[in-house]
């Protein structure tokens, strides 16, 4: 489709808002609405790369604070990861209209899922299939942000797209603070010096590294991953150049 902006996007979906109203992992109904939304966009010729979070299962560094070995949490968070990787894989390719999918694995789990390798991610993307990365990085003391910074990096991706449970970043935690502003765009220095937690600060060093925009947008709001790949001013805009507004 010609009003496409992004032909090639690294989506990262939060855990979390895999969860839905649950307090603890996922929901179904969700997952299904998620990957209506995705077919919808790869149907009109979107190559899709997904990073998926593990926040509504695991995350490291909670079990690091119960007194866990922290690279051990992280594994286990990573190994989350996978499990909403498949859970999104079978919502994908369980539609009326089936999406083809591959799962990619940064730690070797080769009876479930292909381990990554760049030049095959690329080659699945061509081909006009979802490529879904699972376990992050691989390493632990990283996070699913800085993953999709990476791989977004790796199969140079046109864009990445944060979506989440908040509508767009804020000049502080929205959760924490409800006067909090949200921007309509900002760059890559004022969220780093800012601190703004909605990222960490690897994954928005390396965007600006490479130059890849960020838009954040809220998941919960049907329509959304199309309105963001057509470039509709959704949520907050991250680049290089951007005014701070
Ligand atoms: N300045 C900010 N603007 C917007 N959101 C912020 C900001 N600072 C912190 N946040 C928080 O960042 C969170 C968005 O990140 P998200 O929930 O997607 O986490 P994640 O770690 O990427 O995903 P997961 O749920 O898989 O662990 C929101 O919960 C929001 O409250
Ligand atoms: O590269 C990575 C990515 C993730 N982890 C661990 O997984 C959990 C879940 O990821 P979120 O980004 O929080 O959704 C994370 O808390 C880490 O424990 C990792 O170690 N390395």
């Amino acid at each position: 489709m010609d009003n496409l902006k992004y032909k090639r996007v690294l989506l990262k979906l939060s855990g979390e808002a895999l969860m839905g109203d649950r307090s603890f992992g996922i929901d179904p109904e969700i997952v299904q609405t998620i990957a209506l939304e995705i077919a919808d966009i790869v149907r009109d010729g979107v190559e899709l790369a997904i990073v998926v979070g593990g926040g509504n299962i695991f995350r490291g560094i909670n079990g690091a604070a119960k007194g866990m070995d922290r690279a051990t949490a992280d594994y286990i968070g990573m190994i989350a990861t996978v499990m909403n990787a498949l859970t999104l894989q079978d919502a994908l390719e369980q539609l009326d209209e089936p999406v083809p999918t591959r799962v990619m694995t940064a730690i070797a789990m080769q009876e479930v899922a292909e381990p990554y390798i760049r030049r095959r991610a690329i080659r699945h993307l061509e081909t006009k299939r979802v490529v879904i990365f699972g376990a992050g990085s691989g390493n632990p003391f990283f996070t699913t942000d800085t993953t999709a910074a990476l791989r977004g990096a790796e199969i140079n991706a046109d864009v990445i797209f944060k979506a989440t449970k908040v509508d767009g970043i804020y000049d502080s935690d929205p959760k924490k603070n409800p006067d909090a502003k949200r921007y309509q765009s900002i760059n890559y220095a004022h969220a780093l010096s800012q601190d703004l937690q909605v990222m960490d600060t690897t994954a928005f060093a390396l965007c600006k590294e490479n130059n890849i925009p960020i838009v954040v947008f809220d998941l919960g709001v049907a329509g959304n991953i199309r309105r963001a790949v057509m470039g509709e001013s959704i949520g907050t805009y991250v680049g290089g150049s951007c005014e701070v507004n």
